[in-house]
């Protein structure tokens, strides 16, 4: 069927409505199929080898012979047609979340430049399972390598994250409880190590309470937004434990060795503006339009340029890296210890009677 004058006026129009570059080759083509249509085969005198643009042209127009205008103006059609449709295809793609299958514990998605791992037990307030600890690993190596620019750590449901699962404490395996300490100190120094070695921006998105480990690891996030609705506690003596996540050098540094005695030694469970005012926390938005705005402003700091971004962090990350790693190894240490210790499991016992609640 013959192209009408009118088909090749529509594509005309809509070659202008393209929003990506189609390239310098397909840009060739489309000007001399253009010209073939409209003018017939090229008679003009071969431009001199200097002249690169008018000869790019010339030679893609003469290399289309004696095509008849018709032919030529059914193949500009067909390619203007196939221009539009890859380019609605690819933005249609663009902002469907790249959804990662094979977590469990966690929602991982990739969409518009920004990894999201969202913690995903909302009936167990998000709190962290043995094999939620490595699957969040394993998603922090894959984000770390995949080409989103900026990686968000956040919560589904009401809690953020109620900390280290109990029940991690309660399994025990043949090897006895001094297995079980053993495993589980190795186990958090390399959860640990992989948020200090984390080569991209990476947020939180706090969007409700935040208990023990959620909240001692946010001194290794490069930004913490939290809803007006999160608190933030880390009961580590009421649990006969003690600091993790680096937050035993990160949280006086952040907030002061007072302010880091009252969290880390005597349990002060902190209001989210509490958390604001030391630091801790970036910037507190009503629960009621948390979600928005936050996401709104991540997908503008995804739009930076990746490699820049990576390469700032790693400038005021890098300097302490060394001393976080060690900080990491003494922390694990301490508590593989304390894992086996009278005040720890009483503290779990007392969780599981439900003789306290934090
Ligand atoms: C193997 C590596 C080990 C590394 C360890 C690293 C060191 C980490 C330290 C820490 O993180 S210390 C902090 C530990 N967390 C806690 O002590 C919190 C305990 N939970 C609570 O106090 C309360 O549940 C809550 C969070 C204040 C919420 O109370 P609320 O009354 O609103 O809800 P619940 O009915 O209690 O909870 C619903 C449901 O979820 C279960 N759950 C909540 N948190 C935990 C948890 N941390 N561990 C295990 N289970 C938890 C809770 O038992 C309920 O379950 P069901 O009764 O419905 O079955």
């Amino acid at each position: 069927m013959r192209v009408s004058q009118e088909d090749f006026e529509k594509a005309k129009d809509q070659l202008k409505l393209l929003k990506e570059d189609p390239g310098n080759e397909e840009k060739l083509k489309l000007y001399a199929l253009f010209k073939q249509a409209t003018e017939g085969p090229c008679s003009s005198p071969k431009p001199g080898m200097l002249d690169f643009v008018k000869k790019a042209k010339w030679d893609a127009w003469s290399s289309l012979g004696s095509l008849s205008k018709d032919s030529a103006r059914q193949k500009y059609v067909d390619l203007v047609s196939s221009l539009v449709s890859s380019e609605s295809s690819s933005q249609v793609k663009d902002t469907t979340p790249d959804s990662k299958h094979g977590y469990e514990t966690l929602q991982v998605t990739t969409t518009d430049h920004i990894t999201k791992i969202m913690l995903n037990r909302p009936e167990k307030k998000n709190a962290i399972t043995t094999q939620m600890y490595k699957e969040i690993i394993q998603a922090l190596e894959e984000a770390a390598k995949d080409d989103s620019v900026i990686t968000v750590i956040t919560g589904n449901g009401d809690y953020y994250c109620s900390g280290n699962d109990l029940n991690n404490f309660t399994n025990i395996p043949s090897g006895g409880i001094e297995k079980m300490a053993k495993d589980g100190a190795v186990l958090l120094e390399n959860f640990v190590k992989h948020f200090i070695d984390f080569p991209k921006p990476l947020i939180a998105v706090v969007n409700g309470p935040a208990v023990g480990i959620s909240v001692t690891l946010l001194g290794l996030f490069d930004i913490v937004y939290a809803t007006d609705r999160a608190t933030f506690h880390t009961p580590f003596s009421e649990l006969g434990q003690s600091p993790e996540g680096c937050s035993s050098y990160m949280f006086p540094k952040i907030m002061g060795l007072s302010k880091a005695n009252e969290m880390l030694l005597f349990n002060k469970k902190l209001t989210a503006g509490e958390a604001y005012a030391q630091g801790l926390v970036t910037e507190v938005f009503p629960d009621r339009t948390f979600e928005k705005e936050v996401w709104i402003r991540l997908k503008a700091y995804a739009n930076l340029p990746k490699n820049s971004l990576a390469l700032s962090k790693q400038l005021i990350r890098g300097v302490e890296k060394e001393k976080l790693h060690a900080v990491n190894c003494q922390e694990c240490e301490r508590l593989r210890e304390r894992w086996l210790s009278d005040e720890c499991m009483d503290a779990v016992m007392s969780f599981f009677g439900k003789k306290s609640k934090l």
